[in-house]
């Protein structure tokens, strides 16, 4: 963990919004609440994880000070991912109590990443708290594939969340790993499924992130390729559609409905970079794509007061780095960033 390197152009005790040394203001926290999943998707896990131990992980109280320190500093939309979120004990109401920053206007926006294990049961409390949109993962509707990509989940209990969820007024996006060979001859039934119950649908690109079992560089699909697979079967326009998230959206002339596309490797959207990512010890990553990262674990737990985190805060935005590093390393089959996605949470 890099804890020197500290631009000395930076003021680190000033408050106000927090903005990084090329110029682009960190509005967006993502945070993950657990390592912990009851899923192990192939490509993000492999089947025998060791997850973090209890005392390592931040309470709930310890998040909600820390999101709210971050709130502090301007940022307006928080999204809760993991692991898988909904399985942390007691999320509803940390949920519950960051939707007071929702109440004042503070934040513009609470929302999820998730499985959508537990949305059956919890949909409606997580619309009553404030939670308008959820980006579900569902990278097959074949219910066999499921169980191969997921190993652990159920897919019916995620087609009972994606109903429940829906039936709250929660708007959905479904987010779809390209896996080649695996579900790439399911974009066009993905589209039909999402767009009939008005979700949109974003496909992914794998990136090379922590060991798993298999190999995914044998997976990995340019999406290049699936949009002119798609263009076989659908009219795609070009939108300026922009959700203040990577994806670039195209709508489906037939349906009426977005198609996006995430394309962490092919196409380069970090000069409008606008988030930074905290785990559940509290480490804060400044790029998905790099390493780089600061302790906020300590000074929050250092002093009630919030000022050694505040500028501990302040002292790693200023040495944010410009972009990702993603290298596919064909020649050692290593991955290129060593920690696996559900430490940061996508
Ligand atoms: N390289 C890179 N990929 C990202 C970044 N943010 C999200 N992604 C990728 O996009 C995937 C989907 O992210 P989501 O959790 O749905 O978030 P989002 O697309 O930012 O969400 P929206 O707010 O709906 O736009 C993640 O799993 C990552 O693979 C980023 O900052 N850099
Ligand atoms: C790590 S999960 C955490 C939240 C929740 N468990 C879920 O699956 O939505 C967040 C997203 O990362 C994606 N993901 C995991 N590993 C990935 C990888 N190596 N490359 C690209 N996306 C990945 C998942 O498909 C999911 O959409
Ligand atoms: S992608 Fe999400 S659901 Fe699948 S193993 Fe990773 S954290 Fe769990
Ligand atoms: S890869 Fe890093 S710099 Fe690029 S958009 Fe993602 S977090 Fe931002």
């Amino acid at each position: 963990m890099t804890t020197s390197g500290l631009n000395s152009d930076f003021d680190t005790t000033s408050q106000g919004p927090l903005v990084d040394p090329f110029g682009r203001q960190v509005s967006y926290l993502r945070v993950s609440v657990t390592d912990r999943c009851d899923f192990r998707c192939f490509y993000c896990m492999s089947e025998h994880m060791n997850f973090l131990p209890k005392k390592e992980v931040l309470s709930l109280e310890e998040l909600d000070r820390l999101c709210s320190a971050f709130v502090d500093h301007g940022v307006k939309r928080l999204r809760l991912t993991g692991g898988e979120p909904l399985v942390r004990k007691g999320i509803l109401s940390l949920i519950s109590s960051l939707s007071r920053h929702l109440d004042s206007g503070a934040l513009n926006e609470l929302t999820i990443t998730s499985n959508g294990s537990q949305l059956k049961n919890m949909s409606k409390d997580l619309a009553s708290m404030g939670v308008k949109r959820i980006n579900l993962s569902l990278d097959t509707l074949q219910e066999k594939r499921f169980t191969e990509i997921t190993r652990w989940g159920r897919f019916a209990q995620v087609m009972d969340g994606i109903e429940a969820a829906l039936a709250a007024g929660i708007h959905l996006k479904i987010n779809a790993v390209a896996l080649k060979g695996v579900n790439d001859d399911e974009f066009d039934d993905m589209i039909r499924f999402a767009h009939e119950r008005g979700m949109d649908l974003t496909i992914i690109e794998t990136m090379p992130m922590g060991e798993i079992d298999g190999d995914r560089l044998d997976m990995y699909l340019p999406l290049s390729q699936v949009k002119q697979q798609l263009a076989q079967s659908w009219e795609l326009e070009p939108i300026p559609y922009k959700t203040g998230g990577p994806a670039s959206y195209m709508r489906v002339r037939e349906t009426g409905g977005r198609v996006g596309f995430i394309t962490p490797l092919t196409h380069n959207f970090c000069e409008s970079c606008n988030r930074v990512r905290v785990t559940c010890t509290g480490t804060l990553y400044l790029c998905l794509g790099q390493e780089d990262a600061a302790d906020l674990r300590a000074p929050l737990r250092a002093s009630e007061s919030n000022d050694l985190l505040n500028q501990a805060i302040r002292e790693a935005i200023s040495r944010k780095p410009q972009g990702h590093d993603f290298v596919i390393d064909r020649a050692n089959n290593r991955p290129s960033i060593g920690r696996h996605m559900s430490v940061t949470g996508g």
